[in-house]
């Protein structure tokens, strides 16, 4: 079972190798043909010319055997280095077109995959193939490595047999020691490339996580912007004890030890063959039974069909072993979705939209802990509605469901009275305009960030970015819409406070022009003018659209005709401001005491 599986694996990581470059297979083929050829050329020539030193040979045709034996090195090499040229690049390409699959594939899962312990698990593994050239980044040089041993060892027994019969080797107890001898070496030797892969493979699988924490520690993920917390928190041990923890220095070690192990067995089992093989042939030789010239020819073509053999066998179970791993690339790529897709089109009346959550209760699918329980809620066009509660009480989680972003545990939510399953996926998420709280732009133009497109409209994205509070900011940067955001993708990105931000987060939003907002903590970055200005113009901003707001000041909720308060999960309090101040045991009530306290004494 797990040899079909295994089978499966390469022949679909072969294909797609073949998708992604139609020449790097025949280029692998005539490479690892040459590769295994060249190294006889000389031999054949050496064997060749000693056979003919005593026979008074004219030292023309000696010469003239060697000069094409030459050209013929030449242009094999040539040929070779010619292949080569095309072999990284061309590794290269497949690789980058690999990880331009994975990208795709990340972008378009269901969120809730992406956010699930198994995707995260696969994501690791496909990461640590990535950093050590295993999985499917391993196969063309192991296919590379198979091809080549598979070609040495055709040859040598071409070159042998002809031997063996002409010399009547076969005949005599000699020989069956000596091939029971090569046997058992280069047996010995495949079982030991064998399980030094496979242990090799154990102590990496150990270390899956321990890559994607070095990846964090190490390369992208820290960047310039944790650099600060770092330094005035004096965290710079806790990020080194933190690389040591994951071991991967352990890991180095262990996989250098096993590989510097099978160095040093390999090495001695050549050296055994070699030895052998001479001693054999010279035997032979004494006895009459090959020419001189043959002893060099016969030992070399036994040194290298071991070698061969080896080499065949180290890669084919290097191939086999990655089998196994390259099936974490393909659950990843073939992840099913997990969100039912309906058909139906969004009513086009998107005046008359109503958004209605019935019994709706949800955890996440890393936790069993219920984050929001029985809600009802049901919002009708127009509606602004503002959602506060404590901390972790459920609010953005909320917002999430109502975007599609994960499926509630049990209870629907409905669109015009059809459960919000039956619509088209895509069409569904155009209705809304979110900033999330942790809301991220991204490292590309201002104006693609609005447009979330590469073309955008400048006039409005000029009015969005206005009515956001961006317009001086704007004013003053020099490429203006097309100017980068932040230094990760280009030099001349430009640094956005995180006010400035928010902003554009808003200003995004607002660009969408979709029929319903939501705004998670859209201010909590602004200085009071620019949140007093963002809502004094909410109305402007928002116009009649429908509208969920999110937010921790409670004195900006009251705009809001209807409050919603979440806690722990649960809707405990909803009405206007004035009637939930009234209820002085409510939750409502001591969040906006709390507030207006501070405020009074601030005051005196
Ligand atoms: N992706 C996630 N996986 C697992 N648990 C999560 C995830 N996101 C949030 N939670 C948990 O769900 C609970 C509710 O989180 P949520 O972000 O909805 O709260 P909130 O009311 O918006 O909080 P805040 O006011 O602090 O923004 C929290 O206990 C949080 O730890």
């Amino acid at each position: 079972m797990k040899l079909v599986k295994d089978y499966l694996n390469l022949k679909k990581c072969i294909y797609q190798i073949h998708k992604f470059d139609v020449y790097i297979l025949p280029i692998i083929f005539f490479e690892s043909a040459l590769e295994a050829m060249i190294p006889y050329v000389p031999i054949v020539l050496i064997s060749y010319l000693v056979d003919r030193l005593g026979e008074q040979y004219p030292i023309s045709k000696l010469l003239l055997a060697t000069m094409f034996a030459v050209i013929l090195l030449f242009l094999m090499n040539l040929a070779r280095g010619k292949l080569y040229y095309g072999f990284w690049p061309g590794t290269e390409n497949c690789n980058d077109k690999m990880d331009g699959l994975y990208g795709e594939k990340t972008l378009t899962m269901d969120f809730q995959q992406l956010d699930s312990e198994k995707v995260n698990n696969l994501r690791a593994k496909i990461q640590n193939d990535r950093n050590w050239g295993g999985g499917i980044y391993g196969m063309i040089p192991q296919l590379q490595g198979c091809l080549s041993g598979f070609f040495g060892f055709l040859i040598a027994v071409v070159l042998i047999i002809p031997i063996f019969i002409n010399g009547r080797l076969y005949q005599g107890f000699g020989v069956f020691i000596f091939l029971c001898y090569a046997l058992i070496l280069t047996f010995f030797s495949t079982w030991f490339q064998k399980s030094t892969a496979e242990r090799e493979l154990m102590v990496r699988e150990k270390f899956d996580f321990g890559s994607g924490r070095s990846n964090y520690l190490q390369r992208g993920g820290i960047t310039y912007r944790e650099g600060k917390d770092i330094r005035i928190y004096g965290a710079k041990p806790l990020i080194k004890s933190a690389l040591k923890e994951e071991k991967k220095d352990k890991m180095v070690l262990e996989v250098s030890k096993l590989e510097a192990i099978a160095g040093a067995v390999d090495g001695t089992i050549s050296a055994l063959l070699l030895g052998g093989a001479y001693m054999f042939v010279v035997i032979q030789a004494i006895n009459g039974r090959v020419g001189i010239g043959s002893v060099v020819l016969f030992a070399s073509a036994i040194f290298r069909f071991s070698e061969s053999i080896k080499s065949l066998a180290k890669s084919f179970s290097e191939i086999m072993v990655n089998a196994e791993r390259m099936q974490s690339s393909f659950s990843y790529l073939e992840l099913p979705e997990v969100l039912e897709k309906g058909k139906f089109k969004v009513p086009n009346d998107i005046d008359n939209l109503v958004i209605e959550l019935k019994d709706v209760s949800f955890h996440y699918p890393s936790d069993e802990h219920e984050v929001l329980s029985h809600i009802y809620l049901k919002l009708h066009h127009g509606n602004q509605i503002a959602i506060v509660g404590k901390n972790g009480s459920g609010k953005s989680t909320l917002i999430k469901l109502l975007c599609r972003l994960y499926e509630p545990t049990s209870g629907a939510i409905f669109l015009n009275g059809v459960d919000i399953r039956e619509y088209d996926y895509n069409e569904y998420l155009t209705l809304f305009s979110v900033v999330f709280q942790d809301f991220k732009l991204l490292p590309l133009s201002l104006g693609s960030n609005l447009s979330g497109n590469v073309s955008y409209d400048v006039d409005r994205a000029k009015d969005c970015l206005e009515k956001a509070g961006f317009g001086e900011r704007l004013k003053k940067m020099n490429y203006r819409y097309d100017t980068p955001l932040y230094r990760e993708m280009e030099e001349i990105g430009v640094e956005l406070s995180g006010g400035e931000a928010q902003k554009v987060a808003l200003a995004r939003a607002l660009y969408k022009n979709a029929p319903f907002v939501v705004l998670d903590e859209p201010t909590a970055a602004l200085d009071p003018i620019s949140e007093y200005e963002i809502y004094a113009g909410f109305r402007n901003m928002v116009g009649n659209k429908t509208a969920l707001f999110i937010s921790h000041r409670l004195s900006s909720c009251r705009f809001c005709k209807e409050i919603v308060v979440l806690d722990q999960g649960k809707i405990t309090q909803r009405g206007s401001h004035e009637e939930l101040v009234w209820d002085k045991n409510g939750i409502y009530y001591r969040l906006w005491e709390a507030q207006a306290q501070y405020y009074q004494e601030e005051a005196i």
